[in-house]
């Protein structure tokens, strides 16, 4: 368990960057304002020295030639999809889609997959989860598969959780990047061990999830008066797993660093949002580690494909919202993501 003091010292060692974006003409250029504050506390770098964080996201994206086959731009695997929740995993599988994977997979339960498959003909559903062999079902397309997207409409049914635990388990043998939203959130604060210290591993809780992952893993309620401090500390007790807090402002840290995104979203809290944010991290995290450091100028991969998922996720916010105002639901938000993606990352 990490200590308060612990954390402290490791923030001063480490590099801080706090990146605020402040809100910026709906289809402008980003870099505007994006860079509002940033420090680093060993004061070895300065502001000056630093791209800003949009035009690393704009690195790691691939080029779009007519050289590529089927599949290079990003097989996705979402896990979730239950008798209750089949809007979710449709959410952060389309989402992967839309914002450029070519090829998007959900496991789900047998009686969630008919529902799934109706929302979308894009869509490679496998009626797995509940299946007597689902870890070995799943385990066979993992090698075919760049990241898992691992919890949207998952539920908390003990038997699904045993299957996801094992899934987690062979992912991360193999070394494929996770992503762990919603209810796999609720597997990894009963069971911390199963990512701790997995370097592909990435959290997006929400207010409650993180609060429920804090107290699981650090044993004392969130301090609210320092949220990055917060997310830095879960992250380091987790072993350096990127961890991404949704909210008002969505920090992010790898646990040497944090990076905080205030892109303009929208007052319209519908369900379904963060899934969006689970599917659209999914390609961006493959997109980042294939591109490498080099390419982040030295940031993790991972917190800046996170940083292109947030900010993505609330300028499509923004924009359904100027058009559907209170009615806004997910859907819209989902309609936008192409002009959403153009707007910051390709102008
Ligand atoms: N259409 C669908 O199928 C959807 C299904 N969903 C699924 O529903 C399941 C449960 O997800 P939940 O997100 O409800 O998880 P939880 O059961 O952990 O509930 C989170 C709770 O936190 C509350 N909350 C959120 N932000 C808060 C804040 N800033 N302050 C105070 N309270 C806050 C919410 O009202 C919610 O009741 C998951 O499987 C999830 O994927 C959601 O993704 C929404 C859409
Ligand atoms: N108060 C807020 N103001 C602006 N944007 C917010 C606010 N709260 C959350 N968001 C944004 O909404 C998106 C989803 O976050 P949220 O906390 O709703 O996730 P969630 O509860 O997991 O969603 P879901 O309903 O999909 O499960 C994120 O991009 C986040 O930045
Ligand atoms: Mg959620």
């Amino acid at each position: 368990m990490a200590t308060r003091a612990a954390a402290g010292a490791a923030v001063t060692g480490a590099a801080v960057v706090a990146l605020l974006s402040a809100g910026f003409a709906l289809y402008g250029p980003p870099l505007d304002a994006v860079l509002e504050r940033a420090f680093w506390l060993n004061k070895a770098h300065s502001i000056k020295d630093m791209e800003t964080t949009f035009q690393l996201v704009r690195n790691i994206i691939p080029p779009l030639t007519t050289k590529k086959h089927k599949g290079q731009d990003g097989r996705i695997g979402v896990v979730g999809g239950c008798q209750e929740y089949t809007g979710a995993p449709y959410f952060a599988a389309i989402s992967a889609l839309k914002v450029g994977a070519d090829l998007s997979h959900v496991f789900c339960t047998r009686e969630a997959a008919p529902v799934i498959k109706s929302y979308s003909p894009e869509l490679i559903v496998h009626p797995v989860l509940d299946s007597p062999n689902a870890v070995q079902d799943v385990g066979k397309w993992l090698p075919r598969l760049h990241a898992l997207v691992v919890g949207p409409g998952l539920g908390r049914d003990h038997v699904l959780l045993s299957t996801v635990k094992g899934i987690l388990e062979v992912s991360r043998a193999r070394d494929v990047p996770v992503i762990i939203d919603a209810d796999g959130l609720w597997l990894i604060a009963q069971q911390p061990a199963l990512i701790q210290g997995y370097q592909k591993a990435v959290l997006t809780p929400n207010h409650m999830e993180f609060s429920r992952l804090s107290e699981a893993v650090l044993g004392d309620p969130v301090d609210s008066s320092d949220p990055q401090e917060a997310v830095l500390r879960l992250s380091q007790a987790l072993g350096n797993v990127t961890v991404v807090r949704k909210g008002e402002r969505d920090v992010i840290s790898d646990g040497k660093q944090v990076l905080e995104c205030s892109q303009e979203g929208s007052s319209r809290r519908c369900g379904g949002q963060g899934d969006l944010l689970s599917g659209s991290l999914g390609v961006l995290v493959h997109w980042a580690l294939l591109a490498g450091p080099e390419k982040t100028n030295g940031f993790s991969p991972l917190l800046v494909a996170a940083f292109g998922a947030c900010s993505l996720t609330r300028q499509c916010s923004r924009q359904a919202f100027q058009k559907h105002g209170r009615s806004t639901t997910t859907t819209d938000m989902i309609a936008e993501v192409g002009p959403a993606f153009t707007s910051l990352f390709e102008t």
